[in-house]
């Protein structure tokens, strides 16, 4: 090893660092002066997806993407707290999915909080106690979460945000080895999706179903022979080993959640999804009526999803989401033409599509 170069490259990384840092002050003070300059919400999701984007294309490497992204996210995170230290709540207890996805979209710097039900992330957003809600909508495997979609129904709040979070299932534990496992914890849900490989390797043990991952975590963590499926943030928090790594039998399994607020993003960012729900006159051909607009106008639609009304009998609400926000001319004409033709129809607000 040559030691005066490894010397020199060691200061030049210091330099570097005591630079970055400059850089990094002088990019808080801008944040925190756009904050006394800003009218209405603080937070600006459609800026900030706009800067995840313009970064991540003008990454040069060697950096990967996925790290640029990380830092970037972090960065604004902190900047933002100089303006308004935020708070944010999701589905808990900790160790969930849905504080990974909390996390993954506001960074490290607010306040989380864990609440018991969706329902209660939902009223404490509304009763202004909470700035953020994030809640899960739908999974790639399970389908929807009916309780999610009827809330978005009742509660006058808007869609600000989306998240995709990818779905690692790991196997973690106190025990050394899968030989000394005599039971495993976890949610009933990823249970079923880790069903196949349970059935491979640990098919003679009782499988437990409890109220959450991290439930089950917390469990694994006072029995030396029990495990519990859950995501790697549980097995960080609480202090097992993971003995097998992304169990789960479908690699691609993703849950889309949605942040919710008092506000949606106030413009486009260029990659926008809008959300609505609306019902149709129950007549034949009502529902090919209630599209058509959307057809002419050339807006995509990336989702139609009916749930049972809950006024009456065999009658439904659509829930739907359209590509664009609510601004672009495309968007706005079809909306207004839609609205003329539906029975009822709520606006669930306009927002960045996942960044990332
Ligand atoms: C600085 C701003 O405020 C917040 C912080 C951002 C940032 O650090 O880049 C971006 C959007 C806002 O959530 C802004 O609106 O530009």
């Amino acid at each position: 090893m040559d030691e005066s170069e490894l010397l020199a490259l060691r200061r030049r990384i210091d330099a570097i660092d005591e630079e970055i840092l400059k850089l990094l002050s002088e990019r808080g003070r801008c944040a925190r002066r756009v904050g006394e300059l800003k009218q209405g919400a603080i937070y600006r999701p459609e800026r900030e997806a706009q800067v995840l984007r313009r970064i991540a294309a003008l990454n040069p490497g060697p950096l990967p993407e996925s790290a640029v992204r990380t830092i970037f996210r972090e960065i604004m995170s902190a900047c933002l707290a100089l303006e308004q230290p935020l708070k944010v709540a999701y589905l808990g207890p900790a160790g969930t999915f849905s504080e990974a996805a909390a996390r993954k979209h506001f960074g490290s710097a607010p306040q989380f909080v864990s609440l018991a039900s969706i329902d209660e992330v939902f009223r404490e957003v509304e009763a202004g106690n909470i700035d953020y809600g994030v809640v899960p909508i739908e999974n790639s495997v399970e389908g929807m979460v009916g309780v999610t979609h009827d809330l978005l129904l009742l509660h006058p709040l808007q869609i600000c945000g989306e998240v995709m979070l990818r779905i690692h299932q790991h196997l973690m534990s106190l025990a050394p080895s899968l030989a000394a496992v005599k039971r495993v914890y976890s949610h009933a849900q990823s249970l079923a999706q880790c069903h196949e490989w349970l059935s491979r390797h640990l098919p003679d043990v009782p499988y437990v179903p409890v109220a959450s991952n991290a439930e089950a975590a917390r469990l694994a963590a006072q029995d030396p022979d029990a495990a519990a499926i859950a995501g790697e943030a549980a097995a960080e928090r609480y202090g097992l080993t993971v003995l097998a790594a992304n169990i789960e039998d479908d690699p691609n399994n993703t849950t889309r959640f949605l942040v919710i607020a008092k506000h949606d993003a106030a413009g486009p960012s260029g990659r926008d999804k809008t959300s609505l729900v609306c019902s149709a006159p129950n007549k034949p051909g009502a529902m090919h009526r209630l599209l058509e607009p959307l057809a002419h106008y050339g807006v995509s639609m990336t989702k139609l999803q009916s749930r049972p009304a809950k006024s009456g009998l065999w009658e439904y609400v659509f829930y739907i989401d359209v590509e664009g926000h609510r601004l672009d001319e495309p968007v706005r004409q079809a909306l207004a033409a839609l609205e003329e033709r539906a029975t009822f129809l709520k606006l669930l607000g306009s927002y960045p599509a996942a960044a990332w």
